[in-house]
């Protein structure tokens, strides 16, 4: 009973769960987002999802959208037993197509007419359908929505009525007669769809009726049972923490389910912020009575890290030499634990969130590569340790939600992430000793100072990374020739794309003043001003 799949089951038959086929939309994540945030546990499939293969029973099923036209070679189907579950079903977009295939019989009446941006919508009553009107409960007849479409309905397929229509499309919005099935053509996981929300929480809890049991308060205690469960009364589990949100949060409730049976491994690998290890055996240690040791490994990593420039190359560097270090103190652990006569470690804890999962559930298969993430990827092909994952359901947002409930002071929940290869992938060109104590300083400085402009929290990240070129200063009437320190804040929602921060000019200029001042080695500072696109978060 140990293994993730089991322990993933039941959280779909804990809460009233409803499947979302993913069809290689966008915007199929949102679409769980949404319905998430009314309180409704959902969970994203491929669309090549059997039904008989699913381990729960939906209580309602949505069909995203999808890049391919519904007659392209190779498009994706549904499985018709969605239709067999007796549950509703609800079609967005391509969905809504499909949908009308199988249930309308109706492929000759979906024809090329792209639609793009914002439409009206004018919703229409049908009181002779007893569940026709419950999607549109409580929003306005007339409401405004966002279309993304190359091909639309242009006849009726059979047994379906309109309920929604725009100055374009007159099948905006369709119902079945006698069973609870819709088809929309505009997305309401967007937020330019504006009642959008409201529409999904109709149809999940309205329509479906699911309950909006979906709580992090309520998870807790699930997840703690769930944890005991797998673990059983004597396992031991490991787990590797940064002092980041995700292994934090994962490290405390596995502190609540199994106490000193979970040993928590914190790496120094030497490109860690200023004083943080120390930091974390304060908070994780002390304050939150974890099981933690600290390993300091950064010699380790800074003379195999000597002359290499490559930003892949360092991340490979730090990932292999993490998984040494980590593997040698596991097995110290293990030793420790038979001496004792407890339990021999059977467990890896990991701080897998929702998104990693849905980016390799993916129906289109995982984007390509632009950096290598995942410095702890490596761990299981060499371990014979089974994987935890208490977060793998959960969005940044409930983790960090979750995180205030176990007590984790704000402080910490509020944290901006922090990569793995820590300083080294800020430190561009070679890393050293010295090239590390310079750009930690100025990120010190730098994220001191937005804390004490009350500007933490509006900022999704924000970082000092320094560039190995030199310029010409001046300082006390000498030339100068040093280094340049580049700040970065940027904000986003999911990281994917971010947008660089419109920082007050007062706020730069105390940070730009306060490193050129304090920070040996530097005699510029400037601050990056390019989105992502096209830039990416982190310089390397
Ligand atoms: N220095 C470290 N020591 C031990 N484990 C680490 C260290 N750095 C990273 N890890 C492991 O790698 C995982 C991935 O790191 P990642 O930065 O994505 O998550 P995080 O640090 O928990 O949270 P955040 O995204 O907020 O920084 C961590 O959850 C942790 O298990
Ligand atoms: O654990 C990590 N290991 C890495 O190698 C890594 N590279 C980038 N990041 C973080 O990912 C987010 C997006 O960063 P990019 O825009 O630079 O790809 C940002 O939050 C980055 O800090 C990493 N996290
Ligand atoms: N957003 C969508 O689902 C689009 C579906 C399909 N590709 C179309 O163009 O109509
Ligand atoms: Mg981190």
């Amino acid at each position: 009973m140990s293994s993730q799949t089991d322990v993933q089951t039941t959280i779909s038959n804990l809460y009233d769960t409803i499947l979302i086929l993913d069809f290689g939309s966008q915007y199929s994540h949102l679409i769980t987002r949404r319905i998430r945030e009314t309180g409704v546990y959902c969970e994203l499939f491929p669309c090549t999802q059997k039904i008989k293969d699913l381990d729960f029973k939906p209580k309602g099923v949505v069909l995203s959208g999808s890049p391919y036209s519904i007659h392209e070679e190779g498009a994706p189907h549904v499985d018709p037993a969605v239709f067999d579950l007796g549950v509703p079903v609800i079609g967005i977009c391509y969905g809504l197509q499909e949908i009308s295939r199988v249930k309308g019989g109706n492929t000759s009446g979906i024809s090329r007419k792209s639609e793009y941006g914002f439409a009206e919508l004018k919703v229409i009553k049908l009181d002779n359908i007893p569940h026709a009107n419950k999607l549109f409960d409580g929003i306005e007849e007339i409401t405004q929505v966002w279309m993304s479409h190359g091909d639309h309905l242009d006849s009726l397929p059979q047994d379906f009525e309109i309920i929604g229509a725009t100055e374009t499309s007159d099948y905006a919005a369709i119902v079945h007669k006698k069973e609870p099935i819709f088809g929309i053509q505009f997305h309401p996981e967007v937020t330019h769809t504006l009642k959008g929300k409201k529409l999904l929480e109709n149809f999940a809890i309205n329509i479906c009726g699911c309950k909006s049991s979906w709580t992090m308060g309520s998870f807790v205690d699930k997840e703690i049972e769930r944890i005991r469960a797998v673990v059983g009364e004597n396992g031991s589990v490991v787990g590797a923490v940064s002092g980041g949100v995700d292994s934090t949060v994962a490290a405390v409730l596995m502190k609540r389910a199994i106490g000193d049976r979970f040993h928590a491994v914190l790496v120094d690998n030497g490109v860690m912020r200023m004083n943080e290890c120390q930091l974390v055996k304060e908070t994780l240690g002390t304050q939150l009575g974890i099981n933690l040791r600290v390993v300091d490994a950064s010699e380790l990593f800074l003379g195999r890290l000597a002359n290499v420039t490559d930003p892949e190359r360092k991340r490979k560097i730090i990932g292999n030499t993490f998984i040494d270090v980590f593997e040698k103190e596991a097995h110290k652990i293990d030793e420790e634990c038979i001496h004792k006569g407890v339990g021999k470690i059977d467990f890896l804890l990991q701080g897998t969130l929702y998104p990693d999962v849905i980016e390799s559930i993916s129906f289109k298969g995982p984007s390509a590569t632009i950096k290598s993430h995942h410095n702890v990827g490596g761990l299981l092909e060499n371990m014979r340790l089974s994987l935890i994952e208490p977060l793998r359901e959960l969005f940044k947002d409930e983790v960090r939600a979750l995180g205030t409930i176990l007590g984790i002071s704000d402080d910490l929940v509020w944290r901006h992430p922090f990569p793995g290869p820590g300083i080294a992938i800020r430190v561009l060109g070679e890393v050293t000793p010295a090239q590390v104590k310079i750009a930690r300083h100025a990120d010190f400085i730098y994220i001191e100072e937005i804390k004490k402009a009350n500007l933490y929290r509006e900022i999704s990240q924000a970082y000092a990374a320094l560039l190995p070129i030199r310029s010409v200063g001046v300082m006390g009437d000498t030339r100068t020739y040093e280094q340049v320190i580049a700040l970065r804040a940027v904000t986003t929602t999911d990281f994917m794309t971010a947008d660089w921060y419109d920082f007050p000019v007062s706020v730069l200029k105390r940070i730009s003043s306060r490193i050129l001042n304090e920070v040996e080695g530097v005699n510029r500072v400037v601050y990056d001003v390019s989105s992502k696109p096209p830039s990416t978060i982190e310089w390397e």
